[in-house]
């Protein structure tokens, strides 16, 4: 549809301009600080940053509902720029003019209601939201387009030049950080650090493909993020993890894009979400938050952050009893099938404590709980979703899994609605299907395949043939004819099926 299509009222907010007043606060001490330079942390004490706009209440100025029609108006526009997470522009960068704005088609994926077998297994009505679905197949892109697009507008602005960007990862993030730095090359270069041996192959390919400098090292996301962390104090480079507050902004489209799907109707649902670094939950919870002060949405929806008890360093937090006496313990990680949440020292725990209080006290009631879930319950849920129509990852597993926990400890009930959160594609995992198909998962896992969820290939060479096929070996009719009639009836024998 063309601007002037659009009814008056809505014409003049369809397409933003570089608007508001973006500062970085700090968590600990409350310092703001210039956005004009890449920060990470408080220079005054160390804290993690969340970025505030200083004038954010301009948005109050139109109504939630004016809201919610520019954004189901801006839907239908064609412009790049505003096809991804920047269709919520006022919320994510407002200051990031559209030119700046780099759009790999992120964002908008599809959420997919699950089939009547698999509520009537869980007890809920319940929708997958497919994050694997966006470009490189995790939602860590939500917060890479934010943060490039960011970077993109300093160097557009000749205020940094030649940008090394660098990140730790368990395999998603490095894998986006790569695409979208590749995308910007030759401005920005990029390199990344995986844990040797602990990001699966279809991860380790991604940064490789885009041209990163890949360097793997010794132990776990944690000790990656601490290298990184020293080369982005003493060195001169863009640190890309979710410790970059312009990643939190990005993955709040997450939330946003729930609340459009929904008709903005949120007191009746459920979002479930697995924790790793801790950035997506601050970003879900940061964006229902957004939309909520704004009238956008009608109410704040539960959250369920989930966690493997391989590692469950948020899940303890909040399992000791609130109050002062509540302490964060960093821990040391178990083998995980969700991978990727592989993590002891989450970055953003300061955050999450920060956000979880202001959301309940907003909400005015508890409206945030966390689960945790076993190895087993990951993968049996993976496969059970799967097995029901989806691409779910183990993350998904988790997410499901944790879904079950909730309506176990009635945190979460029937009538609700939950969306559910699959981070990534499940083909980045294949690999711990596999080993539970095969049943050779380490015994660290602590996984014990069920036969009724295993599957394998079977192969089909009757052996009384002389002749098979085989590549640029022509066979004579009659051997094809021969072969194709013993292999059919091979298969229709294996399936039970019945001549016509
Ligand atoms: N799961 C992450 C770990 C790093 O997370 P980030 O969101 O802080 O960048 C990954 O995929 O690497």
């Amino acid at each position: 549809m063309k601007i002037d299509q659009f009814p008056e009222t809505i014409r003049p907010h369809l397409i933003p301009k570089p608007s508001g007043e973006l500062i970085y606060r700090c968590l600990g001490c409350q310092a703001e600080h210039s956005i004009e330079s890449l920060l990470y942390t408080c220079p005054d004490c160390g804290q993690v940053l969340l970025i505030h706009d200083r004038r954010f209440d301009r948005l109050k100025a139109l109504s939630g509902e004016t809201w919610q029609q520019i954004l189901d108006y801006r839907r239908m526009l064609k412009i790049p720029a505003l096809k991804g997470i920047y269709r919520y522009h006022e919320f994510i960068g407002p200051v990031i003019p559209l030119d700046s704005v780099v759009y790999l088609g992120e964002g908008h994926t599809p959420v997919v209601e699950a089939n009547t077998v698999l509520q009537e297994k869980t007890g809920m009505r319940f929708f997958y939201k497919n994050d694997g679905q966006n470009p490189s197949a995790s939602f860590k892109d939500r917060g890479m387009a934010s943060a490039l697009s960011y970077i993109h507008f300093l160097i557009q602005e000749g205020i940094i030049d030649e940008v090394l960007s660098i990140c730790a990862s368990t395999g998603d993030t490095s894998a986006a950080a790569a695409l979208y730095a590749a995308y910007l090359k030759p401005d920005i270069k990029s390199a990344v650090l995986l844990p040797h041996r602990k990001v699966t192959p279809q991860q380790l390919s991604q940064p490789l493909g885009s041209g990163a400098d890949v360097f793997e090292i010794p132990g776990v996301f944690d000790d990656c993020m601490k290298v990184v962390e020293a080369l982005a104090d003493g060195y001169n480079v863009a640190l890309l993890n979710s410790k970059n507050a312009w990643r939190i902004l990005g993955q709040e489209s997450y939330s946003y894009e729930i609340a459009q799907d929904f008709d903005y109707a949120m007191a009746d649902k459920v979002v479930v979400v697995p924790i790793g670094n801790a950035g997506n939950i601050t970003a879900v919870m940061n964006g229902f938050l957004k939309f909520f002060d704004v009238g956008i949405i009608d109410a704040l929806p539960k959250i369920v952050g989930v966690q493997s008890e391989h590692a469950n360093p948020v899940y303890n937090y909040y399992s000791q009893t609130a109050g002062d006496g509540r302490r964060f313990v960093p821990m040391t990680v178990k083998p995980s099938v969700a991978q990727a949440a592989m993590i002891g020292n989450p970055v953003s725990m300061p955050r999450v404590i920060y956000l979880v209080d202001r959301y309940n006290r907003v909400a005015g009631e508890p409206r945030v709980f966390f689960a945790q879930v076993t190895e087993q319950a990951i993968m049996d849920w993976q496969l059970t979703a799967n097995r029901n129509g989806h691409i779910a990852c183990t993350h998904g597993g988790e997410s499901l899994a944790g879904l079950e926990e909730a309506l176990k400890n009635g945190w979460v009930n029937a009538k609700e609605t939950a969306i559910i959160d699959s981070t990534a594609h499940a083909l980045k995992f294949s690999g711990f299907q596999d080993m539970y198909f095969q049943d050779s998962f380490p015994e660290g896992f602590a996984v014990q395949p069920k036969p009724a969820l295993v599957n394998q290939p079977r192969y089909v060479c009757p052996a009384h043939l002389k002749r098979v096929p085989e590549p640029g070996k022509p066979m004579a009719k009659e051997d094809f004819a021969t072969f194709v009639e013993a292999v059919a009836g091979q298969i229709a024998g294996d399936l039970g099926l019945k001549k016509r």
